[in-house]
């Protein structure tokens, strides 16, 4: 999506014109407008899981709507495929809706008369497939989030957990290359959200989907994008990788909000390995994307250099106990000046 704006309230356009002149949030007030999304650019690898994070009212599920057609922007282009849907009428975006994007929300969205076997299929229904294939897709798909023998129950038997499942079964089953997940996890206990997290990005790692999704819980997306998004107040203030998000946050309201993450979780041996030498240390290697929690269990028993392997089996640098020490204590840079902070103080 490009140069994205979402403004609510009177003169929408107008008020656009005037935010690119460098209007602020006086302006906006006088006009009893609500900028929801401001000048949001960014594009979406296939197979990447792209996270776009913020606190509540930050403008996700605008931007989102946006994404998916739900809503109109007030200017920029969004494109899926190479096709700008911000002109596509109803129809057409509901045929697109449908070939192209599942969605899976927060509050499952489930239908309390259906079995799980016909939640699961619903997408594919609508879409005219045959009986038996939806049947089919619908099962294949239950028995990917781990739901079999659960076909011909109803919702109110399962627990939140396992209808969140029935909700990603849905998206599966439909069969699209791009999954919308919007808070999906954040109404599930806390361990109950840990292992559909788990489950997301084992699937993830089988089947490759397009996924974006919505939370505001950094932990969430730092263990879960391969790319986030910070939001504030509309606008995107940064996109990275969890790494660079923590070591290099693009202002002091995103150095803030990252400052309690445990970065030990985060961060990993690639990412604080030194380069190898030419004689690199014996002992069993560990893979690149190895948390550093897990070399602390390494290292106490051996305080010795690890030696860093990528898929191949190639050494790609080593990481020192040192480096190790570093990382856990190096506190975040602003790795650009930072732009006026008004709320600072809300994380
Ligand atoms: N239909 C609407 N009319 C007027 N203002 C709106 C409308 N929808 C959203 N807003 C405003 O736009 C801003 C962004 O809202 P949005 O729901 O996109 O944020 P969010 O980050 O998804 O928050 P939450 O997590 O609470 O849903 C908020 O100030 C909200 O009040």
């Amino acid at each position: 999506m490009e140069r994205l704006y979402k403004i609510f309230g009177p003169q929408p356009t107008e008020l656009v014109r005037r935010l690119e002149a460098g209007a602020g949030q006086g302006e906006l007030d006088a006009a009893g407008a609500t900028a929801a999304v401001v000048d949001a650019t960014f594009e979406v690898e296939e197979g990447e899981t792209f996270v776009v994070m913020g606190l509540s009212g930050s403008g996700k599920s605008t931007l989102i709507r946006m994404l998916n057609g739900l809503l109109t922007p007030t200017s920029g282009s969004v494109l899926v495929d190479d096709v700008d849907i911000t002109g596509m009428s109803a129809a057409a975006l509901r045929a697109m809706r449908q070939q192209k994007m599942s969605m899976v929300f927060q509050h499952f969205a489930l239908f309390p008369h259906r079995t799980v076997l016909d939640n699961a299929g619903y997408g594919l229904q609508i879409r005219g497939v045959t009986r038996s294939e939806i049947a089919e897709q619908a099962r294949d798909a239950l028995s990917l989030v781990g739901l079999e023998g659960w076909e011909e129950r109803y919702p109110q038997q399962l627990s939140g957990g396992m209808r969140q499942r029935v909700g990603l079964a849905r998206a599966l089953a439909a069969q699209t290359d791009v999954l919308l997940m919007d808070e999906a996890f954040s109404a599930l206990d806390p361990l109950i959200k840990r292992e559909m997290q788990d489950q997301l990005l084992n699937l993830q790692a089988k089947l490759g989907k397009t996924i974006i999704f919505i939370t505001h819980d950094l932990n969430e997306a730092m263990k879960l994008g391969d790319r986030i998004a910070m939001m504030r107040a509309g606008r995107i203030v940064q996109i990275g990788t969890a790494e660079q998000i923590l070591n290099e946050p693009a202002d002091d309201y995103v150095a803030k909000f990252v400052q309690d993450v445990d970065r030990s979780r985060v961060l990993t041996a690639a990412s604080i390995a030194e380069p190898p030498g030419t004689t690199p240390p014996d002992g069993e290697p560990v893979p690149a994307d190895t948390p550093m929690k897990d070399l602390f269990t390494r290292m106490s028993a051996r305080a010795a250099p690890v030696p860093v392997v990528d898929e191949q089996q190639r050494v790609i640098g080593v990481v020192t106990p040192a480096a190790v020490f570093e990382a856990l204590c190096r506190e975040a840079r602003v790795h650009s000046p930072a732009p006026a902070i008004e709320e600072a103080s809300d994380v």
